[in-house]
């Protein structure tokens, strides 16, 4: 009988599920690292909301867990890769708690409008000081999106029944998804010009991470007011307290922050900080559908081995499985290749099969590419949903097999249309089972994605590669592998670097000022 184990606050629902379908089941909740690392061997799976970490240790111990299930969206509390490796599944509930997180927000934006929890912390002092608390109307008021996924859409669709403008900034939002959702699409810039409050809805990534940063601040409107029910590394704390500190941002609501359990804060009793302990999916509405589903979820795969939402595995018949492997691995990093280097104004991807490829079912191939790609805009993709996704947000996919011979004997190419014309990349299997990037934006270089990577585009001059060696040894950066390209002699040349570890901003400053640099960009596979 499988075993699993509940380890943070959740709906009854969930256990009461388990047990109906016959599987075992314990609740411990506030467990320490050392404690849920000493009895995690025991279960086949762990059900979890936010507080559980699960890290490189605790999935090493985990010797017999076979699914992660994360009552919720966010799954920066769980290393995914880790999980894969281990050939564990991570699931998540992505739509449980989206309506609650919004109205949360929503809270949050009139709290900051009319000063609530001081009003009535001085009211109930015996205060009453009527005319300290002057607020401010949301009608009319401009509402600066950023995100505008599942949560951060319902969130405009609730502000335009309060009569805002919502004005919108999210990579991956078509102008026909901006028509739909009644919201402008518009730059980072255009809306910290515009914005009176600003709401955060996306993921923690290596592109979100510190979006409001002193820099951000200084674009936005005097008085601007910031509201954040995503995760708490979206915001440089220090920077938003001395916004606050000097006025320059009338009012920020947090109900993340970058460490939680947020117990001691530099930010906490700033003026205009309003708090809330990470509450954005705590309703019992939502609690019940996070529950229900991550404990129907995670039976399915340990009785029949049904995969829904998982973030991590590809759903697959036996027959086909061992031949699409490979395919799909390199599918993933192609599309996660394409998404961290051209994400902005995309219009269409194609995903073109070449020579033994095209034999292929192209289907989980094509969501292999689409949640390799996605994966730097969401956590919430999986190879199963990336498609559905990608069309619910307008996102032309073409699938396209040629018959032609090419030079490799099987080939992947992925092409997106952008505002500045096609950029395509391509890849194929060595040995039948080794991917391998063969070509960047019409460039041909050959390289393994893999662990931390270094992209650089520069002048082909000499004496480049001496220097880039250097400043990255001064750095202390360890390159493990080094794959050059260029257009012809003399033009543009690419750097593929595969470093030990991510190569943090100074470094990547110090890459981008030597000569003949023209982009310097961090890749993670
Ligand atoms: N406070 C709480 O209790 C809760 C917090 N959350 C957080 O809210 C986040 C959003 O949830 P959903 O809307 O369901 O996710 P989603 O995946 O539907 O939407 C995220 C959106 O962010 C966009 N995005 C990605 N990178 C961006 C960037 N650099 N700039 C602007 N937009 C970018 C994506 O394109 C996507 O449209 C979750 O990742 C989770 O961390 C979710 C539920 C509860
Ligand atoms: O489970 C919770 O209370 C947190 C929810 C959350 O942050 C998420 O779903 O991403």
């Amino acid at each position: 009988m499988p075993k699993v184990l509940i380890s943070d606050k959740m709906d009854p629902k969930a256990a009461e599920i388990f047990r109906e379908r016959g599987i075992e089941v314990d609740e411990k909740t506030g467990l320490s690292k050392e404690e849920l690392a000493e009895i995690i061997g025991e279960y086949d799976g762990l059900a979890i909301r936010s507080s559980t970490k699960v890290t490189p240790k605790i999935l090493e111990a985990a010797t017999n867990l076979k699914v992660i299930g994360r009552a919720g969206i966010g799954v920066d509390n769980i290393d995914v890769p880790a999980a894969s490796s281990h050939g564990v599944v991570v699931m998540n509930t992505p739509f449980g708690n989206s309506i609650t997180t919004a109205e949360h927000a929503i809270a949050l934006m009139f709290a900051l409008a009319r000063q609530l929890p001081e009003a009535d912390t001085s009211t109930q002092a015996g205060k009453w000081e009527k005319s300290k608390f002057m607020g401010v109307e949301l009608t009319h008021k401009t509402l600066g999106l950023i995100g505008a996924g599942n949560i951060g859409s319902i969130v405009a669709d609730r502000a335009h029944g309060l009569k805002m403008k919502v004005a919108a900034y999210d990579p991956f939002l078509s102008e026909e998804r901006a028509i739909e959702l009644g919201v402008e699409k518009v730059t980072l810039d255009e809306l910290f010009a515009r914005a009176d409050f600003i709401t955060l809805h996306t993921p923690l990534t290596d592109q979100t991470r510190g979006i409001i940063s002193a820099e951000a601040i200084a674009k936005m409107k005097p008085g601007v007011r910031i509201i954040n029910c995503a995760r708490g590394g979206l915001i440089d704390e220090a920077a938003l307290k001395e916004a606050l500190e000097s006025g320059h941002v009338a009012g920020a609501a947090l109900d993340v922050f970058v460490e939680e359990p947020a117990k001691e804060n530099a930010l906490f009793g700033t003026p205009g900080l309003i708090s809330t302990p990470h509450l954005g999916a705590s309703t019992s509405e939502a609690q019940i559908n996070v529950a229900i589903q991550v404990a129907e979820q995670m039976s399915d795969y340990l009785i029949d081995g049904g995969v829904t939402n998982a973030l991590n595995m590809p759903s697959l018949s036996a027959e086909e499985a061992p031949k699409l492997r490979p395919y799909m691995e390199l599918a993933e990093k192609l599309g996660s290749l394409v998404g961290q280097l051209a994400h902005d104004a995309l219009r269409s991807i194609s995903i073109e099969l070449e020579g033994a490829a095209a034999e292929l079912n192209p289907k989980p191939i094509t969501g292999a590419v689409l949640a390799g790609f996605m994966s730097a805009f969401t956590d919430t993709v999986n190879m199963v949903n990336a498609p559905y996704l990608a069309k619910e947000r307008g996102l032309d996919v073409r699938e396209i097999r040629h018959d032609r011979e090419g030079v490799y004997h099987t080939l992947v190419r992925v092409a997106v249309m952008t505002d500045e014309g096609e950029k395509s990349v391509a890849g194929t299997l060595f040995g039948e089972a080794a991917p391998r990037l063969v070509e960047i934006f019409g460039i041909n270089i050959e390289a393994d994605l893999d662990g931390a990577m270094l992209y650089i585009v520069n002048e082909d001059k000499p004496g480049f590669i001496g220097r880039i060696g250097t400043t990255l040894g001064e750095a202390g950066v360890n390159i493990g592998n080094f794959h050059l390209g260029r257009r012809d002699g003399g033009g543009e040349a690419i750097l593929l670097l595969s470093v030990d570890q991510r190569v943090e901003e100074p470094v990547m400053w110090q890459v981008c000022n030597l000569e003949g640099v023209k982009t310097v960009k961090s890749l993670s596979f």
